[in-house]
Parts: C-alpha cells; structure tokens; sequence
C-alpha cells in the first residue's frame, strides 16, 4: 500500500487525538482477503499491578498469527503494559505483578519453565524512540546474531535483515558507519531490522512512528503491511487513523486498564458495539 497522500492524518494537517476519526478509504490490510488466521497469543484474565495500583484488568484477548493487531486508548490505560506482559518485559520493572496468563503458542510465558531471554527472542520488540546501539549499522544488525551464536553466513543474514527493513537501498554503501549517523526514520527501520534478523514470530511495537516526522511514519506504516506477511505484530498507537490503516483487529482500552472492545478494525471503528468505544473513537473524550 501506499500512504504517500496520507501523511497527515486531518485536513487542517494535525495529527492529534483530539478530532473525530474515520477509517480511511481503502484501509491498509483487507482482513478478509487473507482467510481465518490461528492464535498465536492469548492472554486469559491478565491482570497486572504496579505496586498497589492495578494497570490491568482481567483482560482476554486472542491475538491472531501473522496478522496486525493495534492496541489503542487514553493515556494511561494500560497498552504499553499489555504490550511488554506478551515477552515479559515487565519483570525488568521492580514495581510490576502479574496474574493470569498470557499464552504463546499455547504455553503460559509466566510458567517457571519459561526463560524470559530465550522467550524475547522469539518476541522481540521495536520502541517509541529509535535506540541502535553506538556501532556501525551492521553491528547493530549482526548483533544478535552474534550473542547467539548464529555467524555462519553472516553477512546474507545483514543484508537480508536490512532488505526486510526496507533500509539496504539506503546503507548499503555504509555499512561500516555508525547507525547512530542515520536519520531518525532510518534509525527506526535499523532498529526493526535489528529485531527481525533473529528470526522472530512475534514483533511488538510500542509506538513506533510517534517520534518521526509523516515522511518516516508512512514507510513505517508501508513496512509494518510488509512485515505482517512473515511476522506477527502487535502495535500501540496513539494514533487512531494509524491504527485504521494498518491494522488487522483493533483493541480497545479504556481508562483503568480495562479492555472494551476487541474485533476486526474495521467493525471497531465504523461500528463499535459499546458507546464508550464510539464516544473515544469519535473523539467526545479521551
Ligand atoms: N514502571 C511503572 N511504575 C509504576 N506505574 C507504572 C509504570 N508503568 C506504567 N505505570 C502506570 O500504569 C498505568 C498504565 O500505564 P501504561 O504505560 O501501560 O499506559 P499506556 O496506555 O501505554 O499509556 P501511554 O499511552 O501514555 O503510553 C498508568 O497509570 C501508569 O502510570
């Protein structure tokens, strides 16, 4: 697809929250073209605390494989927390507890048995602000290759990382020179070629494009459809256009860490079941 005549989300050319929103014509991903997809992650009743203040509520989800799936919502209800229980970033944080499960591939990723380094490899995860590593390009790309152990044909994994990037074209003549030189948007796309040259089933995204200007945000955009072909992606956006462009299933959270509405996007946006939904798509609060 090409968002080229969609870098900015209203007419008067901001990109806010705050104006009502509709799905865009021809919306990014044609759900129903590509037929049923299986679960590859559910959460069952998650509940996550930090400290004494619940973040989540008992929430259950069914995420599908190989599809896009966009969380949304007010500040501070809960999508980034969501987010980092899928690959357990959250035990990196002191205050965070959590109940319930949250299965990959059918395996509850919070079981003892579960090796949260090994686990974030097969889940890797893509932040608001680009951060590669203070190394050339093709460390940054190699580098997980090499903490694994993976050097054999070294090279053909970089370069094949970079092309899924949609970043080769750009660095292929610099390899050699420091990723922290690249613009923000290609930093970006170094740091999503970065995590998929390990060979990830799951790429999440916490607001990914937030911190680009829409030139960078549409190849985001553009490279997330792509992706979606070998990947799964989960994203948090702020964005509710961006969410309607890109995504496969919508869901819903609300203030409180509760999830409202869950369901293909363009049923979440053209008719939502709860009017609370409508209210915060439509822009009447949050
Ligand atoms: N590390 C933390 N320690 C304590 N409380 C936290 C921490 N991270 C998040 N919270 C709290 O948990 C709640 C949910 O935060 P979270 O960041 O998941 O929401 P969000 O929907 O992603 O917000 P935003 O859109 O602003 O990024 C908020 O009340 C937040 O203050």
């Amino acid at each position: 697809m090409s968002n080229a005549n969609q870098q900015t989300d209203m007419e008067d050319g901001s990109t806010g929250d705050e104006y009502a929103v509709s799905v865009p014509e021809g919306r990014g991903r044609d759900s129903d073209a590509r037929g049923e997809a299986s679960t590859i992650i559910e959460s069952r009743d998650l509940s996550v605390w930090y400290n004494d203040d619940q973040a989540l509520q008992s929430v259950s989800m069914e995420i599908p494989e190989k599809r896009v799936t966009a969380m949304v919502g007010p500040s501070g209800c809960g999508k980034s927390t969501f987010l980092r229980s899928i690959n357990r970033m959250n035990d990196l944080i002191d205050a965070a507890r959590v109940e319930g499960e949250m299965l990959f591939k059918g395996k509850n990723v919070y079981d003892d048995d579960v090796d949260p380094v090994a686990l974030r490899r097969r889940i890797g995860m893509v932040f608001q602000q680009p951060n590669p590593f203070p190394k050339s390009i093709y460390d940054n790309v190699a580098y997980g290759l090499r903490l694994q152990d993976r050097t054999e044909n070294l090279d053909e994994k970089v370069e094949d990382a970079l092309r899924k990037a949609a970043l080769w074209d750009e660095v292929k003549d610099k390899l050699d020179e420091s990723g922290l030189d690249l613009s923000g948007g290609q930093q970006q796309r170094l740091c999503i070629a970065r995590a998929i040259a390990v060979d990830p089933e799951v790429v999440l995204m916490d607001e990914p494009a937030s911190a680009l200007d829409p030139v960078a945000t549409s190849k985001i955009e553009d490279l997330i459809d792509e992706m979606a072909e070998e990947y799964t992606v989960v994203i948090v956006t702020h964005n509710m256009q961006q969410a309607a462009r890109i995504s496969d299933k919508t869901a819903v959270f609300l203030t409180g860490g509760e999830l409202v509405e869950f369901d293909d996007t363009d049923k979440v946006f053209e008719n939502p079941e709860s009017d609370r939904v409508e209210d915060y798509i439509t822009g009447k609060f949050g």
